[in-house]
């Protein structure tokens, strides 16, 4: 399933009638990787959930399919097409990895069990599905969490510091994981403060330099 057009139009976010951002503009395709970049408080994590429908935008609008997401006739459909992973991974820390991702897809749709345990297996914590998140690492934790993107299968990632506290490793198995999603269609939107500039694929929108 590959992802339809994005449009980020005229953008305006506030917080607190503090302005972040203006007039910001952007338009992503079908496999395009964007990676939103500016320093602390410039707005990143804003613009990642005004694009999750968590919070409004002060003007402006984004559409997806030429359809406005902000409360237009896209809204539905892009709320099926979107998987949003927070920077808080939302793990529950009474829960085990299984009984964390099950509840977390059926939110949206329902998985099997082992889909579940292939799905952790892949991420590196095999032998860990009935083991209490409170007992994991917070490495751990976010491969729980990243673990969804192998669960749900959505055309656009919207992902706010998807790199923090993984190891090595699995940052580069996570870089892999991205590119090969966009090369079979999928979009995705990105915060890190990790470097992804030896990724030639990936394209930056500072924060910092919008009006
Ligand atoms: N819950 C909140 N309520 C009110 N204002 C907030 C809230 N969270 C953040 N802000 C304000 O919004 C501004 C932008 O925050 P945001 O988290 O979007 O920045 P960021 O670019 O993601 O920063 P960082 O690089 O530190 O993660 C900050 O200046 C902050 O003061």
């Amino acid at each position: 399933m590959a992802a339809e057009q994005i449009d980020i139009i005229d953008l305006t976010c506030e917080r607190d009638e503090r302005e972040l951002f203006r007039g910001l503009s952007c338009r992503l395709q079908a496999g395009d990787v964007l990676q939103v970049a500016g320093p602390n408080g410039a707005g990143k994590t804003s613009l990642l959930r005004i694009l999750a429908g968590l919070m409004p935008a002060a003007d402006g609008d984004i559409h997806y399919a030429g359809q406005s997401i902000l409360g237009g006739a896209g809204r539905e459909r892009w709320r099926r097409s979107l998987l949003f992973l927070g920077h808080a991974t939302a793990v529950k820390a009474t829960l085990s990895a299984e009984e964390n991702l099950a509840w977390l897809c059926a939110l949206d749709q329902p998985v099997a069990r082992e889909a579940i345990w292939e799905a952790l297996a892949a991420v590196g914590l095999r032998g860990y599905e009935d083991v209490p998140c409170r007992q994991m690492s917070a490495g751990q934790q976010r491969r729980v969490a990243l673990a969804r993107l192998r669960l749900q299968d959505k055309p656009v990632w919207v992902l706010d510091e998807p790199f923090t506290a993984l190891d090595q490793a699995a940052v580069r198995a996570l870089e892999q994981q991205i590119l090969d999603f966009a090369d079979s269609g999928g979009s995705v939107v990105l915060t890190t403060h990790h470097s992804l500039e030896h990724l030639s694929q990936v394209r930056q929108l500072d924060l910092g330099r919008v009006a």
